[in-house]
């Protein structure tokens, strides 16, 4: 295993800046997931430390070595994509040991026997290495997939979107288990996806992209609880951050620069009307199950909070609405305290 850094790296394309002065270290056996929307450069994050891609500025390194000029057969990385790209004639077991039977790497057949019988193991799949490609489910096949970039043990696992052709079940029990493999084989993990959950349940440091630039690296919480800006705040939090003016909360103590008020349901207490705090009124009621979307208008407002389904709260019943520690705004989006 190996760190990576990036420094001060970019990449256009035309007049597309792909990646914007971006520098980046991710420590030996740590995972870091870029979380962005579509077009904010990370597929071509990763790309240019696979060598996919050349900088137009900036150097990458791996394991303290400028691998910037070098091509990608020679920087010990591998790459799993979105969407797997198996050998359908070939078994699940030959399609494991493929990347170990290639004529540079000349591995002895017992060695692949048992590295195959081991990556099936930590994936779950021991039973189907018999098996064609096209005989597994989408979840199995995209397992083979991540599989076949555990057999060759590299410095660096890149891997773009692997969980985003799968149906919600098997996303999350695979994240489960690709956070366990990680941490199992100790590996430096670049991750790029634009779920939140993802990245809030696999990442030990999240790294939020816009428009080619890194934006804000840090924990999970600290990226939730903390954001340097508008932007950062409302990439993660389900329901969504709400925005709301300053003027709406004139009792609420506020720095001067403050134009807006970042509220997430943990800064809200809402109570049945009474005097003396904002009001507003339940206009929708989402039941997602175990807890609802509580719409609230305030002053022709929208608030959308998570509340327990036994909360009793009704369309059309008055509420008073408090805050607690909101996040504050400057009129450029950054963040005031
Ligand atoms: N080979 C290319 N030629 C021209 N433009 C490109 C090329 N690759 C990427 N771009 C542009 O660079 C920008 C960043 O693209 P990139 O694929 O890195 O984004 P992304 O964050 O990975 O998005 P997605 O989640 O959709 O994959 C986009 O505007 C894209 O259109």
């Amino acid at each position: 295993m190996a760190e990576i850094a990036l420094t001060q790296v970019s990449k256009r394309f035309g007049a597309v800046k792909a990646v914007d002065d971006v520098s980046l270290t991710i420590a030996d056996g740590e995972f870091v997931v870029l979380l962005g929307p579509t077009g904010a450069g990370k597929t071509t994050t990763l790309r240019l430390v696979a060598g996919l891609e050349t900088p137009d500025d900036g150097r990458v390194f791996i394991g303290g070595v400028d691998v910037t000029g070098l091509p990608p057969a020679a920087r010990d990385v591998t790459f799993v994509f979105q969407q797997y790209s198996l050998y359908p004639h070939l078994t699940v077991f030959d399609n494991l040991a493929f990347p170990l039977r290639s004529p540079t790497r000349r591995t002895p057949e017992d060695e692949i026997k048992r590295t195959v019988r081991e990556v099936a193991r930590l994936l779950r799949i021991e039973d189907k290495l018999g098996n064609r490609a096209t005989q597994l489910s989408g979840g199995q096949m995209q397992r083979v997939a991540i599989g076949r970039a555990l057999v060759r043990r590299p410095a660096i696992y890149l891997m773009d979107e692997p969980l985003s052709s799968l149906d919600a079940k098997l996303r999350s029990e695979l994240r489960i288990e690709l956070k366990r493999i990680q941490q199992d084989l100790g590996a430096t993990m670049l991750y790029v996806t634009h779920d939140q959950t993802e990245a809030m349940t696999l990442a030990s440091r999240i790294g939020v992209i816009h428009q080619g630039r890194l934006v804000q690296i840090g924990s999970p919480r600290s990226i939730y609880e903390d954001p340097a800006d508008i932007y950062v705040a409302t990439r993660l939090g389900s329901p969504g951050i709400n925005l709301l003016p300053r003027a709406l909360f004139p009792d609420v103590a506020a720095p001067t620069e403050a134009v807006t008020i970042g509220v997430r349901t943990e800064h809200l207490a809402i109570a049945r009307a009474c005097t003396g705090a904002v009001t507003g009124k339940v206009n929708w009621i989402e039941r997602l199950g175990d807890q609802n979307h509580l719409h609230i208008d305030v002053n022709q407002r929208q608030i959308v909070s998570l509340v327990d389904p036994d909360e009793g709260l009704g369309v059309g019943d008055e509420v008073a609405v408090s805050l607690r520690k909101p996040l504050f705004f400057a009129a450029d989006g950054q963040r005031v305290r």
